[in-house]
């Protein structure tokens, strides 16, 4: 160094010399410079010397000075952090913000790649404890379960923690307790010191918590929330059931997803995600993870967290994009840093495997034997097919369903299916039994509709096939009954959910099949572009939001506004269409006010309104469903509905009138007074025509096929909608004289 400055200072004298000394002044105040350099240049051991007198860069001292943030923190004498919100602040803590030490790895030696942006803090960690004995928390016991296993380990821990807390502790099963996710995973309800538990199986085939890993995945990035809402909790914990011999490499997999995920929403883990596999662990390794968590919650000392949310969440399947993106630029990265990213490569695919495109209803999956159980065939991967008990009664001579009263539907031809067994709405009285699959998007494998009609009427003359045995079946309608030429697109799920329902409905006109299509008010997107069909549904199970919520238990957040939207569409778009709204009453949830439903046809103008009391589908035990017979109002009670209804919308102008009721099924049709034509009631459809018309080419609307109404099916009628020619069949009254009959070969006998 000394002789570089020496060199300098020879130059800038040749230079002084050499230019007569004008720019003598200028060369001084380099070699001043330069001198000056030289001493700020000093060796490194000097350099450690200094660190002593307080210039350290070890890293203690990179901690900023200790803070206190938003009230959060207090510095116990011990060291560590007592949280006074029961939270470790996932906030930006200046005390525990770690100096990006990255920056300096990356003057380090020797480097295979170069790194071009330095790494973002991963970590906060600290000592934290809570204010409160974790005993006195409040604790929620979620779970999900499909095939009982996790239900049980969860009542077990619910059994176990109740007689330790201080207070009892929740059970709930997200699939059918928990009506909105967002009621707990982003607002959280309104009790002090919350500790979330989840015990959660793992399915590589669609289950439940693929929609609760999105809703996460969605809270987080939804810039509307808090970007830690989960930081009011006092803590959580994860408990993963899964399978580690035939899912090796997906074992738990979920569960670890959520442990993930709700701490990158804030949350506090008080305790290690447990991973057991019920093959091999059992219920021994779930006693063991429960009776140690147990231990735990009494020993409040302060424990280390660390927790992830400085990291930008964009997305935690793209957690590690920026590091691949790093190397793709042509930079560096030091060899400690390859390991990392080796590591995190298995992870990423472990992560991965969520954003996969699965099956919605896969052959092994436990939802594809539930559904078979009651009865569905289920079609491809997303479709289901099943026979109606109205085409069972319709081959045996007995009565057809109100829609034969109401439109000309002769049951025995009609096929009930539905091209996408989820749905985004988890309503009360639905049959389905808690086991269809819910989202807000289509997320699934997608099947052709030609496959889909050709597998769902495969599946429907199959099991025609099968009644050819039944007594009573009249050959007639059997043979008939092999031409389908109703299509009513309602079962389960959500139809207009899927992404080609237009082709498909195409297909079924093509074979002459006529389509009645039943939507939830809740796809404004796809009902906007649905394309001619002979009958279009739209679902209105509450006039208020609030009831609304109660019943249909919307996945979606803007479920009103998306109904809105919906009615408006059936106005304008959709007004060509033959359109009805289907009320479906249920006593203690829908029925105060039917003003509200005015309200609503007001909005929309729909063609018809069909009102139903409500059928009774089974009690609340495990099906999510918690309607009782106390529910299913009287035929009396829907007739006072209707004509309240009725007379609502006549003082407001509105021109409707009751036109048909089929008493058995506790239905009654309102309509528009167009089809109100010579005195005489035109409700029916004329069929043949619409294919006509459709076939034409033409535009029309739904005013050029019209067909009367049978006189048997008139509101009022002696028939109340049963056609004359069909065997009226009591059930209890054929029950007695069987009984009878028994009695009476037995006293014979005897
Ligand atoms: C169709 C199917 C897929 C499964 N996929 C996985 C998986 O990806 N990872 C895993 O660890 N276990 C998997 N399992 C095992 C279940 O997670 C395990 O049996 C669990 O205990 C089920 O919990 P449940 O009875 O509460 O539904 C799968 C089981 C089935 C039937
Ligand atoms: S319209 Fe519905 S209830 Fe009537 S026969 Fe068809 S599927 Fe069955």
């Amino acid at each position: 160094m000394a002789l570089i400055n020496h060199l300098i200072l020879v130059s800038a004298l040749v230079c002084y010399l050499a230019t007569g000394g004008r720019i003598s002044i200028a060369c001084l105040a380099v070699v001043l410079y330069c001198l000056l350099q030289g001493s700020s240049t000093l060796p490194s051991t000097s350099r450690s010397a200094s660190s002593t007198c307080g210039h350290s860069k070890s890293p203690e001292k990179t901690f900023s000075s200790p803070v206190k943030d938003e009230s959060s923190y207090e510095i116990l004498p011990n060291g560590a952090v007592k949280l006074t919100r029961s939270s470790n602040g996932n906030k930006e803590s200046p005390m525990f913000k770690r100096k990006d030490d990255t920056k300096q790895r990356k003057k380090r030696v020797p480097k295979i790649f170069k790194a071009n942006k330095p790494h973002s803090p991963k970590f906060k960690e600290g000592l934290t404890a809570t204010s409160h004995s974790l005993l006195d928390s409040n604790f929620i016991i979620f779970y999900s379960s499909l095939t009982g296993s996790s239900a049980k380990a969860a009542t077990t821990l619910h059994g176990k923690l109740s007689e330790i807390a201080t207070n009892k502790p929740q059970l709930l099963n997200m699939d059918e307790d928990v009506n909105d996710l967002e009621d707990y995973f982003v607002n959280t309800p309104d009790l002090k010191n919350l500790v979330y538990i989840l015990v959660l199986p793992s399915y590589d085939t669609d289950s439940p918590l693929d929609y609760f890993l999105e809703s996460l995945e969605e809270t987080s990035n939804d810039f509307r929330i808090d970007k830690f809402p989960l930081k009011k909790l006092a803590g959580f914990t994860v408990l993963g059931l899964g399978d580690s011999e035939s899912w090796a490499e997906k074992f738990c997999y979920q569960a670890k997803l959520v442990d993930k995920w709700l701490s990158k929403l804030g949350a506090r883990r008080i305790f290690p995600l447990g991973t057991i596999c019920i093959k091999t662990g059992g219920e021994p390794k779930i006693n063991e993870w429960i009776d140690i968590f147990d231990e735990t919650l009494k020993d409040d000392d302060p424990m280390l967290t660390e927790n992830e949310p400085e990291v930008s969440i964009r997305d935690l399947n793209n957690e590690y994009d920026d590091d691949e993106a790093d190397v793709s630029d042509d930079t560096l990265v030091d060899v400690e840093d390859m390991g990392r990213m080796i590591a995190k490569t298995k992870e990423e695919n472990e992560i991965s495997q969520v954003s996969e495109k699965k099956e919605m209803v896969a052959k092994d999956s436990p939802t594809f034997k539930s559904l078979t159980k009651q009865g569905y065939t289920v079609v491809g991967s997303h479709s289901g097919v099943k026979i109606c008990r109205w085409t069972k009664s319709a081959l045996r001579g007995r009565g057809s369903c109100y829609k034969f009263a109401f439109y000309g539907i002769r049951s025995h031809l009609c096929m009930e299916t539905t091209p996408s067994l989820s749905c985004s709405n988890k309503c009360v009285f639905c049959w389905r039994h808690g086991s269809n699959p819910v989202g807000t998007t289509w997320r699934w494998q997608v099947d052709q509709p030609q496959d889909i009609l050709n597998g769902a009427l495969e599946g429907h003359y199959k099991k025609i096939k099968q009644m050819r045995g039944v007594p009573g079946i009249v050959s007639d309608r059997f043979n008939e009954a092999f031409t389908v030429r109703h299509c009513a697109l309602s079962l389960v799920g959500e139809p207009i959910f899927y992404p080609y329902i237009n082709e498909f409905l195409q297909m079924l006109h093509a074979k002459h099949i006529s389509s009645f299509l039943v939507c939830n008010a809740q796809h404004p997107d796809q009902l906007r572009t649905l394309n001619k069909v002979t009958q279009l549904y739209v679902s209105i199970d509450a006039s208020s939001k609030d009831e609304l919520k109660r019943i249909d238990r919307p996945l979606f957040r803007n479920y009103w506004e998306r109904l809105h939207e919906c009615l408006n569409i059936i106005r304008t778009v959709q007004s060509h269409q033959r359109t009805v709204f289907r009320l479906t009453l249920v006593k203690g949830f829908n029925m105060g006010d039917f003003k509200g439903y005015a309200d609503m046809v007001e909005s929309a103008l729909p063609s018809l309104i069909e009102i139903k009391g409500a059928t009774f589908c089974g009690s609340s035990s495990g099906n999510g469903n918690p309607l009782t017979m106390q529910n299913i109002p009287f035929y009396e009670e829907c007739q006072n509905f209707v004509r309240s209804l009725n007379d609502e919308l006549n003082s407001r102008g509105l021109e409707y009138g009751i036109a048909a009721e089929h008493a058995h099924s506790c239905c009654i049709l309102i309509a528009s007074k167009r089809y109100y034509i010579n005195s005489q009631w035109y409700t029916h459809i004329d069929y043949k025509k619409f294919f006509r018309l459709l076939e034409s080419g033409e535009k029309f609307t739904h005013m050029d096929y019209l067909a009367p109404t049978p006189e048997w099916a008139y509101w009022g009628s002696s028939e109340g909608g049963f056609n004359p020619e069909d065997v009226k069949y009591n059930r209890k009254e054929e029950k007695e004289k069987k009984r009878l009959a028994r009695e009476q070969s037995k006293q014979l006998e005897a």
